[in-house]
């Protein structure tokens, strides 16, 4: 999908939601587990549900591959129901040495068809750019994340009193452009969203860590939000665990549609 398409989404949809698709089968309701694939019903009915509201879907592959084989198998099948219209991101955190890279790339957008793959940005240009070999795919590169670790490494100063993660921003954006470089940037970083935006101002966000992790979804948009909305707000928990009973699905509808709303005015507020 290319920047105008994803655009033009947003625009149709009056949204910008991301559904994080975090399956666990110790968090699915119970009824499902004697489906044959219960985690394939748990995204299939999530997708259905939510899909009015939804620009994106985002599985984490974690919550696939910790099923081995059969978890592998359960994401393809997930990956060929996606809509047609909306954004995927194989939410995978890969990056290495280039020939290792490009068959990362390969298995997610070949084998697998995702729009986008995750990338970490900590080996360099070599681990980075094979992703960004493929024609309409995208590489959501980590830059600011939601998570306390962040603090570790992303915020260090170099000896200009820049931070890391400014860093990145900066040496990325001489191997990709707007139209196939995104950044991870932390809904839980408020104000500092901002000061992402400085420097990487026509970049799409994708931005977790609103519902379960806190992030405020106003902030995001007073901070983050571009003349091409220039955001991909997830939430994973927030939605997909809304009920642990039958009604699941209806549940994460419900979710999703409020944050949808939510996201409509700010569209209207700030575009
Ligand atoms: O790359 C990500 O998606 C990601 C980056 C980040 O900084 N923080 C973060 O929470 N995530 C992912 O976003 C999702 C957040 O899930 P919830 O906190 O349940 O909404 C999880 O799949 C995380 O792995």
């Amino acid at each position: 999908m290319t920047r105008a398409e994803l655009f033009s989404q947003i625009q149709r949809k009056s949204s910008y939601l991301c559904v994080g698709l975090d399956p666990d089968l110790e968090k699915i309701p119970a009824h499902l587990l004697s489906e044959p694939d219960p985690i394939f019903s748990f995204c299939q009915a999530i997708i259905e549900e939510t899909a009015d509201f939804a620009v994106a879907y985002k599985p984490n592959i974690a919550f696939f591959e910790a099923l081995g084989a059969r978890g592998w198998e359960t994401l393809a099948k997930v990956a060929e129901i996606m809509p047609k219209d909306v954004f995927t991101i194989a939410d995978a955190k890969r990056g290495d040495i280039g020939n290792t890279s490009k068959l990362y790339a390969k298995a997610f957008f070949e084998a697998m068809n995702f729009d986008s793959v995750t990338v970490a940005p900590y080996m360099g240009k070599d681990s980075v750019t094979p992703f960004l070999e493929f024609e309409n795919k995208w590489v959501i590169l980590l830059a600011l994340t939601s998570n306390v670790g962040s603090l570790d490494f992303q915020l260090i100063e170099d000896k200009t009193g820049k931070p890391l993660y400014q860093s990145v921003l900066e040496k990325s954006q001489e191997w990709g452009s707007p139209e196939n470089l995104m950044y991870v940037v932390g809904a839980t970083r408020g104000e500092l969203i901002g000061e992402v935006r400085k420097v990487a101002p026509e970049h799409f966000f994708l931005v977790p860590g609103v519902g379960a992790q806190g992030g405020s979804l106003t902030d995001v948009a007073r901070f983050g939000m571009n003349s091409t909305c220039g955001l991909l707000v997830n939430s994973s928990r927030g939605i997909i665990y809304a009920s642990g009973e039958k009604d699941f699905a209806k549940a994460a509808r419900k979710e999703a549609e409020k944050l949808q709303v939510e996201m409509k005015g700010l569209l209207e507020k700030y575009l």
